[in-house]
């Protein structure tokens, strides 16, 4: 049962300090009135807290994420106990069909967060900061992602690169109060600039300004970080440096978990367009694309020849008695073809 108002200001009234005050009512709110009380289910909320993330940081489990884009995408993930379920961009190519991530809007972003949201129970939900929303101002910045928490229910958001400007966001990010996930080394949103998605760190000096953009992003509050297309020494030498967990994408073993896209892990996309973008560092668990490609064919030959639906898959039934009535009916009123239909239909 939610405390009545009443108990809020006679605990904050009763209490000397102000601050002290604040903190004691929440840490006795905390323990005695537990989560259940705002989320309705203490266990699924334990669970998607951050806390997990870290848990299983700590003891050197692996963490794994997958993208998701929609309510039923979300649920697969979900009910695999994957960790981490980002909303990715990626959507601007997977499910949009554009040829990088930049054209898919916030309002587009939010439509798949939502649905996701939807689906996933468990999951810790990150939602990608599209292309866009954060190259301008931070206003501009806090504004997406308050409604990437706000309006498409994530628990964090993600933003792509390093550097000082990067930086500065995370802190007002995490001022805001809201959890940030960085992405360094191939940042597919800077694909203008890298001329392609072009694998990152394979010099000394960028290796090196990778680990130092990390540990920046890690000093300014993320709190964890996707590390895309790099060599596995160049993940290793971030991973170590850094005490929040890494999540690679093309980035060898040595990061603490590992993040693929879910049409690329499920052999999804068997197109001709797809594998031009579906990355060699892919592996692929299934063949989805190939298992929709041979249903679809089967359907149409079962249409074809009249298989489907046959009376197995034509459940509704006119009782005899009232089929009798129907013909009646139907001759009475001058509807002769439709009247022998159904009595062929009888008779068969
Ligand atoms: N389906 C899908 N999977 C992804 O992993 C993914 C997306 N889409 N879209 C957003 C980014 C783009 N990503 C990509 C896309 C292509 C390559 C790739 O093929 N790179 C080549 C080099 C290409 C070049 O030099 O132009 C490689 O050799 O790794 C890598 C990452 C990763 N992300
Ligand atoms: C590949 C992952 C890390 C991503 O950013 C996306 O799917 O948009
Ligand atoms: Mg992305």
């Amino acid at each position: 049962m939610m405390p009545k108002p009443s108990h809020f200001y006679a605990r904050l009234k009763s209490s000397t300090n102000i601050v002290f005050g604040r903190a004691h009512f929440l840490q006795s709110f905390k323990t005695k009135y537990t989560y259940r009380n705002l989320y309705g289910n203490a266990d699924l909320f334990e669970k998607t807290t951050l806390k997990i993330i870290r848990d299983k940081y700590e003891q050197g489990t692996a963490l794994t994420a997958v993208t998701a884009y929609d309510y039923s995408s979300a649920i697969h993930v979900d009910q695999a106990d994957i960790d981490i379920l980002l909303v990715g961009d990626s959507a601007s190519m997977v499910i949009h069909g554009h040829d990088t991530t930049l054209p898919i809007t916030l309002e587009e972003m939010l439509v798949h967060c939502r649905s996701v949201s939807r689906g996933a129970k468990k999951a810790f939900l990150v939602g990608d900061i599209p292309f866009g929303s954060y190259e301008s101002d931070d206003e501009h910045l806090l504004k997406a992602a308050i409604r990437i928490l706000k309006e498409g229910g994530m628990h964090a958001v993600k933003l792509e690169g390093g550097g000082n400007l990067r930086v500065s966001s995370v802190r007002k990010l995490n001022q805001a109060g809201i959890a940030v996930m960085g992405h360094i080394g191939l940042t597919p949103q800077s694909v203008s600039l890298f001329g392609g998605f072009r694998p990152q760190g394979n010099n000394a000096r960028a290796a090196v300004r990778l680990v130092e953009q990390a540990i920046e992003l890690q000093d300014a509050g993320c709190f964890s970080i996707v590390l895309e297309c790099l060599p596995d020494c160049v993940s290793a030498a971030i991973t170590s440096s850094v005490n929040i967990p890494t999540i690679g994408i093309g980035a060898g073993s040595s990061t603490n978990g590992q993040i693929l896209v879910y049409h690329d892990l499920l052999g999804f996309l068997q197109h001709p367009h797809h594998a031009k973008v579906t990355p060699k560092f892919c592996k692929q668990y299934a063949q989805v694309g190939k298992v929709i490609n041979d249903a679809m064919l089967h359907f149409k030959n079962d249409v074809a020849t009249g298989v489907f639906p046959g009376a197995l898959f034509s459940p509704y039934i006119l009782k005899l008695h009232e089929r009798e009535i129907f013909v009646e009916l139907l001759k009475k009123s001058g509807y002769y073809e439709a009247a022998s239909s159904v009595e062929a239909f009888q008779s068969s």
